[in-house]
């Protein structure tokens, strides 16, 4: 992985005959200790480690293909403790997409997260922005704090994709919760008659049209 300026903004790129690369930056955010740089670390190199140097802003880069396109990701790691509100504002308005972590066994990081959504909702100013909640370090049963059902109740509340799983003991459920999020944000990305919510939309208008009509041949 390597660092890059956080305003190089680029649109859609082409990197070869018939390859759309779709850059994707994300930004993972949460309490303290609640896993954020042990996800990111174990989405790029598949491992997970122990500790880690909490000092710097990070941004992992890499590349994977998502539903046929190949997607350039970005995931920006912040170094939470020493950042001001100005640069975490500004790190906010540079992402496209949010992984928010809680610990599941950390009630306060729990109550944390609606304060990160608002801000983040205020910084982009507005209410719909890719966001999946990741409620970490499910292995740790014997020291819940938090509910499933508590997690996913909030995820609901504050519009966002919800997963609990354990860094430590599953790559697939990390890979499974950062996938959901790109594919939000390349949702968002397309023009509006193209996105999937929209589709869906019209789809179950078109459904429930017909099956109205239907009922009144009947
Ligand atoms: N048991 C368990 N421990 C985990 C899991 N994920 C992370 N940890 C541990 O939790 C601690 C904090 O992890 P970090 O990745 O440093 O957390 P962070 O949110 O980046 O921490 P800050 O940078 O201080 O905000 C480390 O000791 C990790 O090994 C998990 O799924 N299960």
């Amino acid at each position: 992985f390597s660092c890059r300026n956080k305003e190089d903004s680029r649109p859609w790129t082409n990197s070869g005959p018939g390859s759309k690369m779709v850059p994707v930056k994300l930004l993972i955010l949460g309490a303290q200790n609640t896993g954020k740089t042990a996800l990111c670390v174990r989405f790029i190199t598949k491992r997970f480690i122990g500790e880690y140097d909490h000092k710097k802003e990070v941004t992992y880069r890499c590349s994977r293909v998502v539903d046929q396109e190949t997607v350039d990701l970005e995931i920006l790691d912040v170094a939470c403790k020493d950042s001001t509100v100005a640069s975490l504002e500004s790190s906010i308005r540079w992402a496209d997409g949010f992984l928010l972590l809680y610990s599941i066994t950390q009630r306060l990081s729990f109550l944390e997260v609606p304060r990160i959504k608002k801000l983040i909702e205020q910084t982009k100013q507005s209410l719909v922005v890719p966001t999946v909640l990741v409620a970490n370090k499910a292995d740790l049963e014997s020291g819940r704090e938090v509910t499933a059902e508590e997690g996913q109740r909030m995820a609901k509340d504050l519009r966002c994709g919800f997963r609990e799983l354990s860094v430590a003991e599953a790559i697939s459920s990390v890979e499974a919760a950062v996938f959901q999020l790109i594919r939000l944000v390349v949702d968002q990305q397309r023009p509006l008659p193209d996105r999937r919510s929209y589709m869906l939309t019209v789809r179950h208008a078109l459904t429930r049209k017909l099956t109205r009509s239907k009922t009144m041949q009947w």
